[in-house]
């Protein structure tokens, strides 16, 4: 039994529960429009302009910015073990820095060991993200073939909210064709989205046994024993398996020209093939490998491979651009140098894996928005409504319109910074992308109504963050007629409308933040790592109860002191 629960008084009903970004300009994918933007109770409650809301409210002033969704950034491996080692960033340290960079909800990778329990290893995972600060989902990777993988496969999909799996055409834990086939096959039977890690494993692993026997054993020789063509076989032979179930196929980290190439060749007549790359390969090129010290060199080792050729970055862009690629992801998997020393004198033992979770949104828009090459509405489009649409949260998610979660950032196109790892917010002692000065900074991220980041200042709650599940039979990949009617209505007409009719359509999670009530024992006494009770939901909490929970680094900055009743202004 959950603990008893009693209402918020009025007076804790506050302007803490209410938020007004105003005279910004609102991006989603198909619209941008002058509108202001009312949240209550972590739900974008009105959009337009005089909007009559109650005395107060926070009020933001987003001129001369954008609003955008907040970011989905759907491919991360937090608190994962992975080459013998487990990953600098955790689900609490990654998606604080998640949040830092404007993304508000990420979907991680349950990794069962090959052999492993698909179930067991999805609720180890439940536990190891309860630290997260902003919401999350999850795709669950199949890592062997079997009966009882296929049955957990339908379990996971039918009760746990699960809608997507992950298969591997290279490591150890690959699946072979007649593998991949009959778990194509199950997917669609389940009404989920297949994805593929497309290397050819074997043609790389003889390769890398050549190179290290002719006695290149340095970082160099990761990318030449992953050649363009070994991602862009792979991505041709997921495609023609897939074809022969009639399975949609999600394509993660496409990270080569050759391999966009085979994607496009597969994508006519009715959408059935997804790309995703990574902000590594937006940012980074493989000329990187040759690079003489050996942890900036191996601190860019993941696979695929970046590409040596310094034009890939550019076209992967203009294949964001053109809808031969949907997604940005980060695929933050991050070792420190000293873990990356493990591949000293053999690259095959490098742990692969980069960062990115804090700086893909900045990246893309520097890469994308700033070079000319993608509008607003684009870059929105493939760093949160895609993603949203793909795994069923749409519009829940990846919107800003009436009804949706107040996930949403103020993002400043005028504003630089400069990534590195000595400032940012990854657990991480490295970046791929130092030095890089980006256009384009969030100056406000609002997680589900709460303002985590404010004017730069981050203040985040460890625990915060929700677990999204994510329905099978998502409308954009298998009904995509079915989609056009749950499309928010534009600005000009959302005052009286309320997309929570079309968004009942799209299964929810049992707590679609219902007024806050708050437990009385969390009214009375701090808790150490900010665990709800079931069905319960209160941005307030964080306000008076979780002083531990608040990010040690601007933990001086942050005034804990507002007595039960709040300020009668002011929203954090
Ligand atoms: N990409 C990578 O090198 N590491 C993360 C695991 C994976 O996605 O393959
Ligand atoms: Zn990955």
């Amino acid at each position: 039994m959950s603990a008893p629960v009693k209402k918020v008084p009025i007076h804790l009903q506050s302007s803490q529960n209410r938020l007004l970004i105003k005279n910004g300009k609102v991006v989603n994918e198909d619209d941008a429009s002058d509108a202001d933007v009312y949240v209550e109770d972590g739900v974008i409650k009105q959009m337009g302009k005089n909007l009559i809301i109650p005395g107060g409210t926070r009020t933001i002033d987003a001129r001369g910015k954008y609003v955008l969704p907040g970011g989905i950034d759907p491919h991360t491996h937090l608190d994962f073990q992975f080459f013998g080692t487990r990953t600098a960033d955790t689900f609490y340290s990654g998606t604080k820095a998640a949040i830092a960079g404007g993304t508000t909800t990420i979907i991680d990778f349950v990794f069962p060991e090959k052999g492993e329990s698909l179930l067991d290893t999805y609720y180890d995972y439940r536990q190891k993200a309860e630290g997260a600060c902003c919401d999350y989902g999850f795709h669950v990777c199949v890592t062997h073939w079997s009966d009882r993988v296929k049955q957990e496969m339908e379990l996971l999909t039918k009760e746990h909210g699960v809608n997507s799996f992950k298969m591997f055409m290279a490591y150890d834990f690959m699946l072979d064709d007649s593998e991949l086939y009959c778990a194509f096959e199950q997917c669609k039977q389940l009404g989920a989205l297949a994805q593929v890690h497309a290397e050819n494993g074997p043609v790389l692993t003889e390769n890398a046994r050549r190179l290290l026997a002719k006695g290149v054993t340095g970082p160099e020789g990761h990318e030449l024993s992953r050649p363009e063509e070994v991602e862009a076989e792979a991505v041709n032979r997921a495609c023609v398996i897939a074809k022969q179930v009639d399975c949609p196929l999600y394509v993660v980290h496409v990270m080569s020209k050759s391999a966009a190439e085979a994607l496009r060749r597969h994508a006519g007549g009715g959408r059935r093939t997804f790309g995703e790359t990574l902000a590594a390969a937006l940012g980074a090129d493989g000329s990187q490998y040759k690079h003489q010290c050996f942890h900036h060199a191996a601190g860019h080792v993941l696979s695929p491979p970046l590409r040596p050729d310094t034009g890939t970055p550019v076209a992967l862009m203009h294949h964001l651009a053109d809808d031969v690629l949907q997604l940005t992801a980060s695929d933050h998997c991050t070792f420190n140098k000293s873990q990356k020393e493990a591949g000293k004198g053999d690259f095959t033992k490098i742990p692969n894996g980069v960062n990115g979770v804090e700086d893909r949104m900045s990246v893309v828009w520097e890469k994308g928005v700033h070079a000319g090459i993608l509008t607003p509405s684009r870059f929105v489009a493939v760093t949160s409504t895609n993603a949203a649409k793909l795994f069923n949260l749409y519009p829940r998610k990846g919107c800003i319109a009436v009804g949706s979660d107040a996930d949403i950032v103020v993002w400043n196109p005028n504003a630089t910074r400069t990534i590195s790892a000595a400032t940012h917010h990854q657990a991480v002692d490295f970046n791929i992308f130092e030095g890089m000065t980006c256009h384009g900074v969030p100056d406000y991220v609002i997680v589900n109504g709460r303002v985590c980041l404010d004017e730069g200042q981050l203040r985040v709650v460890e625990g915060y963050g929700r677990f999204v599940e994510t329905p099978a039979y998502a409308p954009f990949v298998y009904n995509p007629d079915e989609l056009e009617s749950l499309k928010p209505a534009k600005v000009e007409h959302v005052e009286h409308a309320d997309v929570f009719q079309k968004m009942q359509k799209v299964k929810l999670a049992d707590d679609p933040c219902p007024t806050p009530t708050l437990p009385e024992s969390h009214v009375a006494a701090a808790t150490g790592r900010g665990h709800r009770p079931e069905g319960q939901r209160n941005i307030q909490e964080s306000t008076f109860c979780l002083t531990e929970e608040l990010d040690p680094d601007t933990k001086s900055s942050i005034r804990v002191t507002h007595p039960p009743g709040g300020r009668s202004s002011g929203f954090w």
